[in-house]
């Protein structure tokens, strides 16, 4: 319930378009009203054989509730479409912009498939909050007031009468078919997530279950929730059709109940006969406005379901806070840790421990360190998608602190060892840098990097991820999109590892040069193959999160410490053409 307040509270903005829709509703279901009783009005009276002009009024009734049915429910239909269209985007306007600034570290816990559950499916089913939960009641409300006014004006046995039976078919049947319902929308919200993690898995992995021969297993897993899924399915079906015929049943025994306290009325001549069917007409007719009201205790649990799914990620706390009042991006582009400490959550050894370093502006710095030193986590604090511990970390004279978070990535190129590559052409990929970069920008880059062969085909589809070219091209792509972003701070965390050493060593040569031109960029490089070490103003030597050694190559050499025997370890094979540096 408490997820249901909360979901209106978001889509209250829209409150007047659902009313709108909701009293649409009545008249439509109204105009049927008044249609069958002017009909029934016409038939008891030609019945009695009157002359035409007493059967001037249902005839003129019959006109216009008819032409009115038809004109309202097309106009009921456009404005409940667009009023449930309207609170969809902004419901999925509200949820992207309370997820942006948990990615990427707190979305890290959820399931990708779970993720997209909650971003599509569960959204999408709140689609019904409006259209199946909001709606209907108001609607079947402002009939049963109508009902009630109308009998009221016979007699007020009848309006009492009738409203013990709306009561019953609003309340009584949609509590009993909630209770047999109860718990499936979150049983089925909680195995289509799984399911479609497990989808996403299988196609992702089938080569390495293919590879493991672990094919069979999955497919059993997958086969076996998916029956568990039809299991829920079949439930609801079975629940939901009940709902008509015993809706039904209501009606008629409502239409006994009236018959037996209105035809002492008509036999002592209360109420003229002719009125009969017209009531009788008016109670059946009034039902349509309750037969949607047992499906939404249905929705209602599947929006509160939604609702929680959805609440559950949006009140997370950011790993990172926004400052309310950013300051300017500086003008100078020097890199400060001051003891900065760092915990990953759920785990109780530091990543990080008191690790201070200055890089100065235009300075060229490379970092190093065995697999696990925390080499590339000093890069997300740097780009805020952590948040340390303790110490502060400053670009120029600011604490990034007190900088926006999108300004600062806008402001580091980076290409890291994991690059996503979208599915779409090269150009696109290109242009997610420079949106407003034109072909000569995009060639240069690609050429740059290395990748002149994919000046001619811009327009070439990448493949899934990117799996039309090979683990080089992605990077070389990622190195073209740093380029074309034109960042004064440049992070290069394992960029190259995918590339031959010929290749690399031309693209680090050029990265060094750029980073030379005026005004020199501030480069980071994160590595662990010692190339062009020499080129460096400073080398960082990281080991279990604290800086064990740093100075310039030929410094360190001297000190024989863990940078020299990784040195040595590493070029003792290396062919003399590379050892340019030593
Ligand atoms: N999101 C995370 N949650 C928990 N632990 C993490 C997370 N990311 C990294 N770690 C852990 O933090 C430590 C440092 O990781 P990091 O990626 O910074 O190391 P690295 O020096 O860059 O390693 P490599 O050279 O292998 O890339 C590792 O032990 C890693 O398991």
């Amino acid at each position: 319930m408490k997820e249901l307040l909360r979901l209106l509270g978001i889509i209250r903005t829209y409150h007047w378009w659902m009313i709108l829709a909701a009293t649409l509703g009545f008249a439509t279901i109204g105009s049927g009203i008044g249609l069958l009783m002017s009909s029934a009005y016409i038939i008891a009276k030609a019945a009695l054989q009157l002359p035409f002009h007493e059967l001037q009024l249902g005839i003129a009734g019959v006109r216009l509730f008819g032409l009115a049915r038809g004109v309202l429910r097309y106009i009921e239909r456009l404005v409940s479409h667009s009023t449930t269209f309207k609170i969809l985007s902004g419901l999925r306007v509200w949820f992207y912009e309370s997820l942006e600034p948990l990615a990427p570290a707190r979305l890290l816990q959820y399931k990708s498939g779970d993720l997209l559950q909650r971003i599509t499916k569960d959204i999408d089913s709140l689609e019904n909050l409006y259209s199946r939960v909001i709606a209907p009641p108001l609607t079947a409300i402002m009939i049963s007031a109508l009902l009630w006014f109308l009998l009221g004006s016979f007699s007020p046995m009848f309006s009492i009468t009738l409203l013990c039976f709306h009561a019953f078919a609003a309340v009584g049947i949609p509590l009993f078919t909630g209770h047999i319902n109860r718990g499936t929308a979150t049983k089925m919200a909680g195995i289509q997530a799984e399911l479609q993690s497990m989808t996403i898995d299988f196609v992702q992995g089938l080569g390495d279950l293919m590879l493991f021969n672990r094919l069979d297993d999955h497919t059993e897993k997958l086969y076996r929730l998916k029956t568990d899924e039809l299991k829920l399915q079949r439930k609801q079906a079975l629940i939901q059709r009940l709902h008509e015929p015993l809706i039904g049943l209501l009606m008629n025994s409502a239409v006994l109940a009236l018959l037996w306290t209105l035809t002492p009325q008509v036999s002592n001549g209360t109420i003229d006969g002719i009125y009969t069917a017209v009531i009788i007409i008016a109670v059946m007719a009034s039902f349509e406005a309750f037969l949607p009201l047992p499906d939404a205790t249905h929705h209602l649990e599947t929006s509160a379901t939604a609702g929680k799914r959805l609440f559950e990620i949006i009140d997370t706390k950011p790993a990172v806070p926004s400052p309310h009042h950013p300051e300017r991006f500086p003008d100078v582009h020097s890199i400060k840790f001051e003891n900065i400490s760092f915990t990953y959550p759920q785990t109780f050894t530091p990543t990080l421990s008191s690790l201070s370093l200055q890089i100065e502006e235009g300075e060229k710095v490379a970092i190093i360190g065995p697999s696990g030193a925390g080499k590339s986590t000093i890069t997300s604090l740097l780009l805020r998608f952590w948040e340390p511990s303790q110490g502060d970390i400053c670009i120029g004279d600011r604490s990034i602190r007190n900088l926006d978070p999108e300004t600062i990535r806008k402001n580091i190129g980076i290409v890291s060892q994991k690059t996503y590559l979208f599915s779409t052409s090269i150009r696109e990929n290109l242009l997610l840098a420079k949106p407003d970069a034109d072909d000569k920008e995009l060639k240069n880059s690609l050429t740059f990097a290395g990748l002149s062969s994919f000046t001619t085909k811009l327009d070439q589809w990448v493949g899934q991820h990117g799996m039309k070219l090979s683990g080089g091209e992605r990077q070389r792509m990622a190195i073209a999109r740093m380029l074309l972003q034109d960042a004064p701070i440049i992070v290069l965390d394992e960029a190259t590892a995918n590339l031959d050493t010929v290749t690399e060593k031309s693209v680090i040569q050029s990265i060094l040069g750029l980073c030379n031109k005026q005004p020199a960029k501030t480069l980071l490089v994160i590595t662990h193959r010692l190339r062009d070490m020499a080129q460096f103003d400073k080398i960082v030597v990281l080991e279990k999160g604290c800086i064990v050694e740093q100075g310039a190559h030929h410094e360190l050499l001297k000190k024989n410490g863990l940078y020299a025997s990784m040195w040595s370890l590493q070029h003792r094979q290396t062919p003399p053409e590379l050892l340019t540096d030593s």
